[in-house]
């Protein structure tokens, strides 16, 4: 691709070979630029001279935009052509039958954050990992307020036997060093989000991450800006930049994502299990009472631990129970094709 943009600049934004083949000889001549905000009324967009123009053509929707999308724009308008495939999204459920709310798109790494304290739950790590592996997104998993406690080791031991090779990093959220060992992720060109429960540090680490001091920090994820009537709002600012050269996605709608219809993410959690399944006796092995289970088997062997089989069975059964079910012409059950 060649034409107007300077490739290597829209590189430090994370443009990358994926997105780079989808321009097609045609569009050579359009801006590219990214997502940072989605309003109900309008996109904000960037490239890498900083925010830049997008509008939206007539008739189109603003939800169907996500921060940190990529997009294809007119020169001099700025008017958008189309949005590239996605390489990740995060989603969430809203109230009402089959509603997917887009939270964020193309993000790298999602940082799972609690505090080594009552907020460490594995059980909702384990929902927010299912999350992160269904999204398409490689977690890690954040533990703040390592300077509240004597000794984090033990909830970093338990976070990592949540998943093989999952990395666990232990910081204290407030210091400018917590930004060192989550270095591997935030280089440039690479996005992060975080999630996690309230009061566990989203907002310090944004800050730390983006290199504002206590002091001048503002209170994330509001600043005030004029609309397009001149007035002033309070809006969501959702794209920051990270000292080091990545970038951070931190909207309203991603702090409270909530896991549904995650069965490629329950297998990947769970890999010991998906890969003893092919070898139970029957392909249709509920890992109970059956002959011949390779699970159960492993169970006595004692290589498989039956608490996570337990854990397993119970996200197994929520997520049947609100996966919804698509019925084609004739009742057939229809799998619903992944929608980037
Ligand atoms: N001692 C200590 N305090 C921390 C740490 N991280 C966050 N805090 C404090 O915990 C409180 C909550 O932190 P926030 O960053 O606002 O938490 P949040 O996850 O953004 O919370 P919401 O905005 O409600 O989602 C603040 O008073 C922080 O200063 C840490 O690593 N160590
Ligand atoms: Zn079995």
């Amino acid at each position: 691709m060649t034409g107007l943009n300077d490739i290597a600049a829209l590189s430090r934004l994370g443009f990358g070979a994926y997105f780079t083949q989808q321009v097609t000889a045609d569009e050579a001549d359009l801006l590219v630029r990214r997502i940072s905000s989605v309003h109900r009324d309008r996109l904000e967009a960037i490239d890498n001279t900083g925010p830049v123009a997008i509008e939206l053509p007539p008739n189109s929707n603003t939800a169907d935009f996500a921060v940190g999308d990529w997009v294809l724009a007119a020169p001099y308008t700025g008017l958008l052509v189309r949005r590239l495939d996605r390489q990740t999204v995060l989603q969430r459920r809203t109230e009402g039958a089959f509603g997917q709310q887009l939270a964020a798109a193309n993000v790298d790494t999602l940082f799972i954050v609690t505090s080594c304290n009552a907020d460490f739950n594995p059980a909702r790590l384990e929902r927010y990992l299912i999350m992160a592996n269904e999204a398409g997104t490689r977690p890690v998993i954040v533990l703040t307020k390592a300077d509240t406690v004597d000794d984090a080791t033990p909830f970093a031991d338990e976070a990592k036997a949540l998943q093989r090779d999952l990395p666990v990093v232990i910081v204290n959220a407030r210091s400018p060093d917590a930004i060192d060992p989550l270095m591997p992720w935030c280089g440039p060109g690479q996005t992060v989000a975080l999630v996690g429960s309230s009061g566990v540090g989203k907002s310090t680490l944004v800050n730390t991450l983006a290199g504002h001091s206590e002091e001048t920090a503002q209170k994330t994820g509001a600043i005030r800006e004029h609309d397009a009537k001149g007035r002033h709002t309070t809006t969501a600012r959702s794209l920051h930049a990270i000292a080091s050269g990545g970038w951070v996605i931190d909207t309203p709608g991603i702090r409270t994502l909530y896991v549904s219809d995650i069965t490629d993410g329950i297998d990947t959690l769970f890999a010991e299990i998906t890969e003893l399944a092919p070898h139970c006796k029957f392909r249709d092995c509920s890992h109970s009472h059956e002959k011949g289970c390779a699970v159960q088997a492993a169970i006595k062997e004692g290589t498989l631990d039956a608490e996570r089989l337990e854990r397993w069975r119970q996200l197994q059964a929520e997520n049947r129970d609100r996966t919804p079910v698509y019925t084609g012409p004739k009742g057939n059950k229809t799998l619903r094709k992944k929608k980037y």
